[in-house]
C-alpha cells in the first residue's frame, strides 16, 4: 500500500498523532477537484436537517446528503459514478470497503459542525472514516475528550484526503468551527462502513 504523507511534512500542525489521523494533500488534482466541487454543489439534492438541543429544534448549520448501498439511513441515495470513483480511490488508502458516504456542504463561514465523535452504533465502536474535501480550505480541529488542552488542527485543502483511523472516535472529538473571515463554499465527503 502507498505510504501516506506525514502530517508535519504537509506543512500542518507538527506532532499530529499519526496513529489517529493521516493527511494527504492533492489526492485529486486541482482540475478534477474544481469540476467535482461544481458538480457536487449543483447535482446533489441537499437537505438541511434539524437537531434537538435542550428540547428545542435547531437547523443544522450545513447541508447534507447520504449516498451508498445502506438502507440503515433514511433517504440514502444510490452511488453516483463520481462518488464511486472517489470511493475507489480512498478504499486502498484506508484498507477497508466503504458502503456509504455522507456529503456535507458548508456554504460559507457561518456553516460548521460542532465538536462531536462519529461513534454511532451502526458504525461499530472503532470506525475507520475516509474524508475528502473540495473548495474552501477549512480547519479540522481535534481534541482529547478527557483533556481539551490536548488538541491539533489540520487545514483540509482542495482535493485533499484525511484518514480518521480506528482509535480516533473513541477518545477524541472533532469539529469544523465557524469563521468570521469570508469563506467560500466547501464540500466534504466522509466515507463510512455502516453495519
Ligand atoms: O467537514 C468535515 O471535514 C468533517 C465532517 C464531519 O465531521 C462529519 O460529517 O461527521
Ligand atoms: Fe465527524
Amino acid at each position: 500500500m502507498e505510504q501516506l504523507a506525514l502530517f508535519a511534512e504537509a506543512g500542518q500542525s507538527k506532532g499530529l498523532p499519526k496513529h489517529l489521523l493521516e493527511y494527504r494533500p492533492a489526492l485529486l488534482s486541482a482540475t478534477e477537484s474544481d469540476l467535482l466541487l461544481t458538480k457536487l454543489i449543483t447535482e446533489t439534492p441537499w437537505k438541511q436537517t434539524t437537531q434537538k438541543l435542550w428540547d428545542k429544534e435547531f437547523l443544522t448549520p450545513r447541508l447534507t446528503c447520504w449516498y451508498g448501498e445502506t438502507n440503515r439511513i433514511e433517504g440514502t441515495l444510490p452511488w453516483t459514478p463520481d462518488l464511486q470513483a472517489i470511493r475507489d480511490l480512498v478504499e486502498p488508502l484506508a484498507g477497508i470497503h466503504f458502503n456509504s458516504v455522507l456529503l456535507n456542504y458548508y456554504r460559507d463561514g457561518n456553516d460548521s459542525v460542532a465538536w462531536h465523535s462519529d461513534k454511532e452504533s451502526i458504525m461499530g465502536s472503532q470506525p475507520v472514516i475516509a474524508s475528502v474535501s473540495f473548495g474552501q480550505v477549512r480547519s479540522f480541529d481535534i481534541r482529547n475528550k478527557d483533556d481539551h488542552k490536548e488538541h491539533y488542527s489540520v487545514k483540509l485543502e482542495h482535493g485533499s484526503f484525511l484518514l480518521m483511523k480506528s482509535g480516533l472516535q473513541e477518545q477524541w472529538q472533532h469539529r469544523i468551527a465557524k469563521s468570521a473571515k469570508p469563506m467560500k463554499a466547501r464540500i466534504n465527503l466522509t466515507f463510512r462502513q455502516i453495519l
